[in-house]
């Protein structure tokens, strides 16, 4: 389960986060009812009691006739790739090489990148998942015109067309007219579920079941969370609370949110929030910077500003009660002078250093959300992701825009496309 809470940002507000409470159940029939801004991409809302069986069942099967690959390429950018790589990294045991090796591709343009994965791929065992909703996007396009030919070079058209799996729309784009030409197993993305939110499809599944992740206990966690979220009660739906919390420090002139954590483990799943409520809610001129800090590896470069810097900043910070239990040894010498914790647990020096920091922050005038959850498991990754959907869902529609759509990327891409004469 997971806790949030706001008694170290609330007394830094003119107001009580419960004073929303009215606003917050419009917002909340809102939704239900599908009557906001974006509504056509609410297919999100109940995947985590609708996810697509026959689908699952097939990238079960997949992984069972490709059970000897040494690598999957996972090809996708944005939603379409950062879902996934969060989770493996949540649920990755440090230094442990995972079979099938996840890799990653198509999420930049680095010719460096992908001239050594063709060359690192040469003697692998492989097969390639594609994954773009629109179909259309240059650099997992780019990516995969690389791939394609490299897989086709090295097993022929044919097993080569076994071993390319296509994720994408249902009807529409070039990959996906590709993926029907040549024959690929495909799996659906539904036009009404954005890129962002689209984890808990075979977007996140496939790379996930591949990954040997347990993807039924990552699913009962969506679950929960979604249970969860069903009441508009900011004293029982964290995920609300967290949402109108980080809308009234928004409100209170707060600029930047800070996703703060203190595990390794958790720095790819900073990347995945940023997305999420950074493409959702900076439009309009609205929304707050969303920014991520690994501490206490950044209380060494980014504490000072944060501590004593221009005075925008909040902090969100994920706790992770459970961790691995490892003691400090005793040192006769103690010429490094650490025997005043030897014996202790580094989860618990970890725990002062963040009951320290948070002190000396919220001093510094940085108010502090603290969600908790138990341990960096499945269940919990992927109530995490659901709960930070909804509440993405709620803090926005809260500031007035459309979660759900992103018209501003599209200025970078109009401009490449000019500059590369593309007709
Ligand atoms: O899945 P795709 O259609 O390839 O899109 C990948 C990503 O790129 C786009 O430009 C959008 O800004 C993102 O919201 C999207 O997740």
């Amino acid at each position: 389960m997971i806790k949030v809470q706001i008694k170290d940002a609330e007394r830094f507000l003119d107001q009580k986060v419960s004073t929303l409470q009215g606003r917050v159940e419009d917002v909340h029939d809102m939704i239900r009812n599908k009557s906001g801004l974006g509504n056509d991409f609410l297919g999100w809302l109940d995947l985590p009691v609708s996810i697509n069986q026959e689908e699952l069942a097939r990238i079960k099967k997949l992984k069972e006739q490709y059970k000897d690959l040494d690598c999957l390429v996972v090809i996708g950018i944005g939603g379409s790739y950062l879902g996934a790589k969060a989770g493996l990294e949540f649920l990755k045991t440090p230094f442990k090489k995972s079979k099938p090796e996840i890799i990653f591709a198509g999420h930049h343009l680095s010719a460096n990148y992908l001239k050594h994965l063709l060359k690192y791929l040469n003697k692998k065992n492989y097969a390639i998942n594609v994954i773009s909703k629109s179909g259309t996007t240059t650099e997992p396009a780019v990516a995969f015109r690389l791939l394609k030919q490299h897989i086709e070079e090295k097993y022929g058209i044919d097993e080569a067309r076994r071993r390319i799996f296509a994720t994408t729309d249902k009807a529409r784009g070039s990959l996906y007219q590709l993926a029907k030409n040549e024959g690929y197993e495909r799996f659906v993305i539904e036009d009404t579920v954005g890129g962002r939110f689209s984890v808990l499809t075979s977007v996140g599944l496939l790379p996930f079941v591949f990954a040997g992740i347990d993807v039924d206990g990552l699913l009962n966690g969506a679950k929960d969370a979604y249970m969860d979220a069903q009441t508009p009660d900011l004293k029982k739906n964290q995920a609300y609370l967290y949402a109108a919390t980080r809308y009234l420090l928004s409100q209170s002139g707060k600029d930047v949110e800070y996703l703060v954590n203190y595990e390794p483990r958790l720095t790819f799943f900073a990347e995945w929030w940023k997305q999420l409520f950074g493409e959702s809610e900076g439009k309009n001129h609205l929304g707050l910077l969303v920014a991520s800090a690994s501490f206490t590896t950044d209380l060494h470069s980014l504490g000072q500003q944060i501590q004593d810097g221009k005075r925008i900043i909040f902090e969100t910070v994920l706790n992770v009660k459970k961790t691995d239990k490892l003691t400090i040894p005793w040192d006769q010498n103690n010429l490094d002078q650490l025997n005043y914790i030897a014996d202790k647990e580094i989860s618990y020096v970890n725990e002062q250093a963040m009951l320290g920091t948070k002190e000396a922050h919220v001093d510094g005038l940085v108010p502090n959300i603290v969600i908790t959850i138990g341990k960096l498991d499945s269940y919990h990754f992927g109530y995490l992701v659901y709960f930070f959907e909804i509440a993405c869902a709620m803090s926005a529609y809260l500031l007035g825009v459309n979660p759900f759509d992103q018209p501003g990327v599209e200025a970078y891409k109009k401009n490449m496309f000019r500059l590369l004469g593309k007709k």
